[in-house]
């Protein structure tokens, strides 16, 4: 049975914030075992696509792209490689990169910062919760949207906007160096990685930095919390869903629960170590009309060790209208399936609608 806990605080404190109650307080709370009906997700059991498969299950591998390959390959590698990215962008809107330009000791570093911050008194945490990210540039939160949410998620998280102007809470100490250094790392190695894509596109390669205005480009970190849960599956950590920008470079702390959609089944990502996940944004999608696809996923959880993930965003800047590219339309055989929309208003529509599946990028499309 759902325990009848509070699921959520919502009076003003007199500090003027709104503090709401994480899902690791609810989850540290002596004799937690039960969730608050709030929280209860239902998926339909006999939905095909709920059947789960684990990666080695399945005969279609999750593509693999040696980054090293891209920078460092000779010409035939190159373009090998430039070819095996423009097919995972197609078929999976996925692939997992290895072999490439952040250490393995700074990717650790900075998941240990991000518990360090998430592990901080609820109070010096909340100081960021009725922030607004496009506007403030660092919030923190729980569920997607408390407000707007018809059941609550089991996810707390920080997102903090790293470029084109770095921010950083101030606490824990040592946060802001290696975030910036993290950042710094990612924000490179996903234009370079664009660059390939336009390649792949038969676009120059430079085309997404420029027309994407990536100089001002927004570079935002989503750290996500998801702490064990006791009913696993009852609940869900994030529902299925596409991400806006163009990239999404996602690092976790070695617990699985990433589940992707492929050709209808859902797909689990092993835990990987060293390398990023790459998924496919819904920028991404509509500025190659549609050739590319953003990628549906989810986050599961269990009753197991806590799970952290970190998604390091690329995307255009705030003001960019994102539109298909007019070098790959063609009136007759490939007109334009979406209409422009600035990156600032397609970031207000997903946050002030319900998360669920590609409901945002259905209001651009033709
Ligand atoms: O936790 C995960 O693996 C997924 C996180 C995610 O989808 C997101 O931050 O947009
Ligand atoms: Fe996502």
């Amino acid at each position: 049975m759902a325990s009848t806990l509070p699921p959520q605080v919502n009076q003003k404190s007199n500090n003027g914030i709104t503090p709401f109650t994480s899902v690791k307080t609810l989850s540290e709370s002596p004799d937690f075992n039960s969730i608050p009906s709030s929280y209860t997700y239902t998926t339909n059991p006999h939905d095909e696509n709920e059947i789960v498969a684990d990666q080695d299950e399945v005969n279609d591998p999750i593509p693999v792209i040696d980054y090293s390959l891209l920078i460092n390959g000779n010409h035939d590698q190159r373009t090998k490689t430039i070819h095996d990215i423009g097919k995972a962008c197609e078929e999976w809107g996925f692939f997992i990169l290895t072999n490439h330009s952040v250490s393995k000791s700074l990717m650790e570093k900075m998941v240990d910062q991000v518990f360090a911050f998430f592990n901080l008194k609820e109070e010096d945490k909340q100081v960021y919760a009725d922030k607004e990210v496009t506007d403030d540039s660092i919030k923190y939160g729980t569920s997607f949207n408390v407000s707007g949410d018809k059941n609550l998620f089991w996810r707390d998280f920080i997102k903090i906007i790293v470029h084109p102007k770095f921010h950083s809470p101030d606490k824990p100490s040592g946060f802001r160096e290696t975030s910036a250094e993290y950042s710094r790392k990612t924000w490179k190695l996903g234009r370079e990685l664009l660059k390939g894509i336009s390649e792949s596109l038969g676009l120059e390669v430079n085309y997404i930095d420029k027309t994407m205005n990536l100089d001002s480009g927004l570079q935002m970190l989503a750290a996500n919390l998801y702490p064990p849960c006791p009913q696993p599956d009852l609940a869900m950590g994030m529902p299925p869903h596409s991400d806006h920008g163009l990239l999404n470079l996602l690092i976790q702390n070695g617990v699985s629960g990433l589940q992707v959609l492929h050709n209808g089944k859902w797909i689990n990502v092993s835990s990987t170590s060293n390398c990023f996940l790459v998924l496919v944004s819904d920028h991404l999608e509509i500025m190659s009309n549609g050739k590319y696809k953003s990628v549906v996923h989810r986050a599961a959880v269990s009753n197991g060790a806590t799970r952290m993930s970190l998604a390091t965003v690329i995307a255009p800047s705030l003001d960019t209208v994102v539109e298909p590219a007019s070098e790959l339309l063609d009136n007759e055989s490939n007109p334009a399936a979406y209409v422009g929309m600035k990156h600032i208003d397609y970031m207000k529509l997903q946050r002030n609608n319900q998360l669920y599946g590609k409901s945002v990028l259905n209001k651009v499309k033709i």
